[in-house]
């Protein structure tokens, strides 16, 4: 029998599950939107957004040509952006709408099944405009950008080139005599590739160049550079221009190639904040620390957490909105089939994807605070605290990015065979994700950065010296004994950290020794790099489960009782989670026993079953919008068998009775024709 809620009919068990959440669920999106203020604020835009039906195609973009999708995905753009120049920016409280507005982020996703063409304009072009330009340059090229005069990417990569800058090939000379750049692009491996927007939307972007003046080379440096006549948007002599062409995702996102024949640029188009090259030449660094060119990439690893935990809110909604709909299977031959919700193993794949979207977002929220702090302490030129803020938010963008990927195609498994259809929302999701795990600094090679912050931490600890807060448990790694093992939050939270200095403590005695046998420091280094990467994770993993537990005891404080009960049931599946993952490690580094070891997995199992009634109470608690999930398996009201076959009658496929493909082809082959 179905049900109705808010004039909907809503699927019966869906509607029992509802019925038997014990929480209340508003106070939980609360804490997952940072207050109540936020949600209201939320609520607010995504009715204006989404409420004209603006988001909405006619045809379902996989059902259209490369072209036909990406001229779709500019339409929907050029109205997201309008609308966000007018009615959304006021409503947040933004004065101009840009890059400061999570909640406006997050509502574009209803636009966009994949990902708008714009995406690199704001993610990148404008942030680079206000991180690297001076004053001057900010106050001419800013208003133009925000109001989206004219559009940009951020353009780094080259076919040669993506994870080591310092090997970028296009080049910058500077000719004094003109007061010009020439960029120049000397090979086709230096061809620039991949940036978001580049093959046919923006008419301006940033390029990353080899920088040239009095015939010395000083490395990579940004420039402005216009690309596309801002009237016909026609090629400008001297670049070449195209799209890369098909990729797993980011198909609506025309990434695309550009290459340089000495076109000449205005010397005020080098963005100018941290270095300068004056009119005869002279190059003049101003920048206290060598890396601050590389702060948008800093930056968007930051936004990428919050981007990643969005990401599997969304695909663990799909997933236990569906598991409770579906049934399967007899194991008691006199009772029903159960949902597959009640299968403890469907709890253990979708409970760790919600307890993982919480867990992230609050990482994000706390490291976009970090990174307000750090900002603020470099504007007074103090930039003591950028290594430690690089190595956090290099280790957390690896570990988000790519718990997020692998969690979301556990929803996908989850989902059986309906969670293969696009239609489901989950592979887009997963497409999306997967490419963020490389981008913005592959997996291993960021999480290289963080474990040579962790060695230098760990060599000042040995040697008495203060650390800095993110590492100050490495004090403790030169005890002599094991650390204790203890079942409580905090107790796994300091094994965590335990494994996370046991570990670092290995990479150092091995690298020590191998050379001491004769090995270079940078052989050595490379010899030890499986386990500087198992080091840096394992840091990262002490990081998120301590700011988790912490964040959640700070925001649960006034809650109501069941509330409390329910976050602290899911940060407890997380430590749970994470320390039987670990089991071998935790028996190298703490006092952990196999009885220990035992009583935890049924521990973790019982709190399956305690957090079963609440499942779909707690997805219903992440309050999004059917527009944004684009699911048929997901939506709000469960009608998952009515929403796939309504999708599919819509295939194109299914517009004629008899294929063409049959007179064609396998009429003749049938009768021997062929
Ligand atoms: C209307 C439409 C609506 C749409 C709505 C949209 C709204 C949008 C708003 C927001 C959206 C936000 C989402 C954004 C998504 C954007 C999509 C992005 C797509 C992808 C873009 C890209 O990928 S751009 C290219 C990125 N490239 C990389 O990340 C390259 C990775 N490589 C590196 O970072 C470096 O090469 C590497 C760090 C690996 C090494 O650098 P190197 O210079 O060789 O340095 P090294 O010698 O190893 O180290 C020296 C020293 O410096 C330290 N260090 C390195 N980097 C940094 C740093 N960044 N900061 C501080 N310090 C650094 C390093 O650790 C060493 O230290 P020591 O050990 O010597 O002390
Ligand atoms: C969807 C998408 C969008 C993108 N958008 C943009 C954009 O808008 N602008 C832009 O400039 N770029 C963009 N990029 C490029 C992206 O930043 C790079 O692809 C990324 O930084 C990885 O670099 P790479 O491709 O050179 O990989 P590689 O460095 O070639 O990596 C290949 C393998 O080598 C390993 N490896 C490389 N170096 C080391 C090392 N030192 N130690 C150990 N292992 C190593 C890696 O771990 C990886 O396994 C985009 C990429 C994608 C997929």
């Amino acid at each position: 029998m179905t049900q109705t809620n808010n004039n909907m009919t809503v699927n019966p068990d869906l509607a029992m599950e509802r019925a038997k959440c014990n929480f209340n669920v508003l106070e939980v999106t609360h804490i997952f939107d940072g207050g109540e203020r936020n949600t209201l604020q939320r609520k607010k835009i995504e009715d204006v957004a989404l409420n004209s039906g603006a988001s909405k195609d006619a045809l379902g973009e996989e059902h259209m040509s490369p072209k036909e999708k990406y001229e779709n995905a500019v339409r929907k753009s050029c109205i997201y952006a309008t609308m966000m120049k007018n009615e959304l920016a006021e409503l947040s409280g933004l004065e101009s709408f840009g890059v400061s507005s999570p909640v406006i982020r997050r509502t574009a996703d209803a636009f966009f099944k994949e990902v708008s063409p714009f995406l690199l304009h704001l993610g990148m072009f404008v942030p680079t405009i206000m991180g690297q330009c001076t004053p001057e340059q900010q106050s001419y090229w800013l208003p133009r950008a925000l109001d989206m005069q004219i559009i940009g990417t951020y353009a780094q990569t080259e076919l040669g080139h993506g994870t080591f800058i310092r090997g970028l090939e296009t080049t910058a000379t500077y000719d004094p005599e003109t007061e010009e750049f020439v960029l120049h692009s000397p090979t086709l491996s230096s061809y620039k590739w991949w940036a978001g927007g580049l093959g046919k939307t923006v008419n301006y972007c940033i390029v990353v160049a080899q920088l040239y003046t009095k015939g010395e080379c000083h490395g990579t440096h940004p420039f402005i550079v216009q690309i596309r006549d801002e009237d016909t948007h026609v090629p400008l002599p001297g670049i070449k221009v195209g799209e890369i062409g098909p990729k797993m995702g980011f198909n609506t996102a025309d990434n695309g190639f550009l290459g340089f024949d000495h076109y000449r640029i205005p010397r005020e188009h080098m963005l100018m904040k941290n270095a300068q090259v004056l009119k005869d030449g002279t190059y003049v660094k101003v920048a206290r620390h060598g890396k601050l060119t590389y702060g948008t990439m800093v930056f968007v690893r930051v936004v990428l957490v919050n981007e990643v935990a969005f990401n599997l809110a969304k695909a663990s909604t799909i997933a236990v909105r569906y598991s409770a709909i579906r049934r399967q299977s007899k194991p008691k031959p006199d009772e029903v089939e159960p949902q597959i919700l009640d299968y403890v193993t469907q709890q253990h794949k979708l409970f760790i994807a919600i307890a993982t979207a919480h867990a992230l977002q609050l990482c994000s929220t706390w490291l976009w605070e970090s990174f307000s702090a750090v900002l603020a302490q470099m504007k007074g030129g103090n930039t003591d605290t950028l290594p430690e803020f690089h190595a956090l938010s290099s280790c957390l963008k690896a570990i988000s990015t790519s718990d997020s990927a692998h969690l979301i195609e556990q929803c996908r498994h989850a989902c059986g065979g309906h969670g293969y259809m696009i239609s489901s929302g989950i592979p887009n999701l997963y497409n999306f994700v997967s490419a963020t795990r490389t981008y913005e600094g592959d997996y291993t090679v960021l999480l290289l950065q963080t474990a040579r912050f962790l060695v230098k931490a760990y060599e000042q600890a040995e040697a008495k010296k203060p650390l800095t807060p993110t590492v100050s448990y490495l004090a403790h790694a030169f005890s002599g004994s094991r650390a204790t093992w203890d079942n409580s939050p905090d107790g796994i939270i300091r094994s965590f950290q335990a494994l996370a200095a046991g570990k670092t403590a290995v990479c150092v005695t091995n690298m020590r020794k191998r050379m001491r046998a004769g090995l270079s420091q940078v052989d050595a280094w490379e010899m030890s790099t499986i386990q500087l990467v198992a080091a840096a994770e394992a840091h990262c993993r002490a990081v998120i489960a301590d700011t988790y537990r912490k964040e959640i005891v700070r925001l649960t404080a006034n809650s109501s009782p069941n509330v409390k009960v329910v976050m602290d049931q899911l940060t407890t599946l997380y430590l749970y989670y994470w320390a039987l993952e670990r089991t071998g490690d935790l028996l190298m580094f703490t006092s952990v026993s196999q009885k220990d070891l035992v009583d935890l997995q049924i521990a973790y199992e019982e709190l399956l079953l305690k957090i079963r009634p609440n499942a779909v109470g707690l997805v219903d608690a992440f309050d999004l919008r059917d527009e944004l999930l684009h699911s048929t398996l997901g939506s709000y009201d469960g009608r998952v068998y009515e929403r796939l076959m309504e999708e599919a009658l819509k295939s194109p496929m299914n517009k004629e009775p008899v294929s063409d493909a049959y007179s064609k082809y396998l009429r003749p082959m049938m009768k021997g024709k062929l």
